[in-house]
């Protein structure tokens, strides 16, 4: 520990966690020394400006009242790791493309890189912190790769310290966190570790929060909390079909069931599905590592978390054509939000990606309206994900317009579909909208966001995830 620092921090990685949480740690241990750090230039040079590279609420204010005090964010990451005394590894690890493990196992090819960047440069002893999602021993790794490039009086203990935060809540899930999670060596040396970043959130977290484990159970955790997370969706929306079929209404079963306090209410929220960038991609690297160890039935049951997500997506594309008549060819149909959730403009995964593909392929129109998502990110994240195209498929700019007023995105259409939560969308005035929409004028609720009763009233067509349909089953809403 040195000058008048009582500790020197770096991130390497600048996105969705790095940011965020240094952004937070600065805020809260002014006697830290923080930086971010990243390999991309762009990203670096938004983190230094008011308009930051991602959206998140609270954090601009965050940033901004340390920046330049403890907190940085810089490219030179050879004399930043040099400094450190504590480096955190924040890159992203995503489902692999190809080769071994496609389409399932994690690449953590960007954790090793900066195992080895840290190892050709360190000239003093460093903690080495995972806050990346790993598959469980990808710690073991790092610390091979970093033992071997040991030179004298340099040493290494690597740590797991996975993140919880969610997107649109990042701040106060920072700031107020369920618990935070250190795993290391049950050595001596790892013991000191951890105590020495344990201390670092004990400054605003109470220490009964903080729990500490081996190094395998911490990396493991990550992957199944996310896997009950998203089991519990896949769950509920399970549940939403068979509500469909019914005359059953998946709300009153989701309030009756979670207010079991065995069950709890939290993640029983139907929608058209989970999106984002961990769920899906932490639920296959969990199937690929029980298969790798030999546990084929382990794998089959999470693996079905996925499928249920996909036949969710699936089932509200279906639902859509076959309402309206079994074609949308030609017609305009609005998508109201194409971020994977509200507050945030992250599309990573976001289900309303593949809801605008399957109505493509029926050739309609399509109209995007969300108040975060730009237009280039909608097309990246699609042609990443779907292999669609605009660049090498103009056809396809003609049939995705994005909106800036979504009164216009609406106006002339056949149909809404509700993708995201987006609060402003309750505010708007809807018989202004119908008036100007085509009839019969449907609107498709993927999210259980706006209130049907008021707009079947005004004239809408309303389908809802899990909802009882009020011609087929009469008596079962409050007309
Ligand atoms: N997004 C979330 O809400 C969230 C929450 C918890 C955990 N996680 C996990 O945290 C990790 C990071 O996720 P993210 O959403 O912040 O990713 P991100 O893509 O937003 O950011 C990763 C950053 O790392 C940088 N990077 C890549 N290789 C680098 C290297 N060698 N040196 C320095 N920088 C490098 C990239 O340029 C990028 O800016 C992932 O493993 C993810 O699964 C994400
Ligand atoms: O009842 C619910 C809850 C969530 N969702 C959807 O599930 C997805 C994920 O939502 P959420 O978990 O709130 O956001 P993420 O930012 O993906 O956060 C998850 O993934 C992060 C990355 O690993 C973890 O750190 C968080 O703890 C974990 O909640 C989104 O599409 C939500 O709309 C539902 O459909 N119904």
């Amino acid at each position: 520990m040195s000058d008048q620092w009582d500790l020197k921090i770096l991130c390497m990685g600048a996105g969705y966690v790095g940011g965020p949480t240094m952004a937070v740690i600065a805020k809260m241990c002014p006697k830290v020394r923080v930086v971010v750090g990243d390999i991309s230039q762009k990203q670096i040079d938004a983190w230094n400006t008011d308009v930051l590279p991602i959206y998140e609420p609270g954090l601009l204010d965050c940033v901004k009242e340390s920046r330049g005090r403890n907190l940085f964010f810089s490219t030179d990451l050879d004399k930043e790791i040099d400094e450190a005394d504590v480096i955190f590894i924040s890159v992203n690890t995503p489902t692999k493309t190809q080769g071994i493990g496609a389409g399932a196992a994690a690449n953590i090819k960007n954790c090793e890189l900066c195992a080895r960047h840290i190892a050709k440069i360190a000239t003093s002893s460093k903690i080495v912190v995972e806050k990346s999602t790993v598959p469980v021993r990808t710690a073991e790794a790092i610390a091979r790769i970093l033992a071997a490039n040991e030179k004298s009086d340099v040493t290494f203990q690597v740590l797991s310290n996975p993140e919880f935060l969610a997107e649109g809540t990042a701040m106060t899930d920072l700031m107020n966190p369920d618990r935070v999670l250190i795993g290391g060596p049950q050595t001596p040396a790892g013991l000191a570790a951890i105590e020495t970043v344990a201390k670092v959130y004990a400054t605003w977290i109470p220490r009964a929060q903080i729990l500490t484990t081996n190094l395998w159970s911490s990396e493991l955790s990550k992957l199944v909390a996310n896997a009950f997370l998203a089991q519990r969706v896949s769950s509920i929306n399970s549940i939403s079909a068979l509500c469909e079929a019914t005359g059953a209404d998946v709300s009153e079963i989701s309030r009756a069931v979670g207010m079991d306090d065995r069950i709890g209410k939290r993640f029983l929220q139907p929608s058209v599905g989970f999106g984002g960038s961990c769920f899906q991609k932490d639920i296959l690297n969990l199937v690929y590592l029980c298969e790798t160890y030999g546990l084929q039935p382990c794998a089959d049951y999470w693996r079905q978390v996925i499928q249920m997500n996909d036949f969710q997506k699936k089932r509200f594309s279906e639902k859509i054509v076959s309402s309206m008549f079994n074609t949308v060819t030609g017609k305009k149909i609005t998508v109201l939000g194409y971020a994977f959730k509200a507050d945030t403009g992250d599309v990573r995964e976001t289900p309303a990606m593949f809801i605008v593909r399957d109505l493509l392929q029926e050739n309609a129109k399509i109209h995007v309206y969300d108040p975060q998502v730009t237009r280039e990110e909608m097309w990246l994240e699609m042609n990443y994900t779907c292999g669609v195209n605009h660049e090498t498929n103009p056809r396809l700019d003609e049939h995705v317009v994005t909106a800036t007023d979504p009164y216009e995105a609406c106006k002339g259409s056949h149909a809404i579909c509700i993708m995201t939560e987006w609060a402003e969308f309750k505010t708007y005035d809807y018989q202004k909208i119908y008036d100007a929409m085509e009839k019969p004028a449907f609107l498709f609720d993927g999210r259980l966001h706006l209130d049907h009763k008021a707009l079947r009233e005004i004239g809408f067509e309303v389908h809802a995830i899990g909802k009882p349909d009020p011609v087929k089953f009469p008596g079962s809403t409050i007309a």
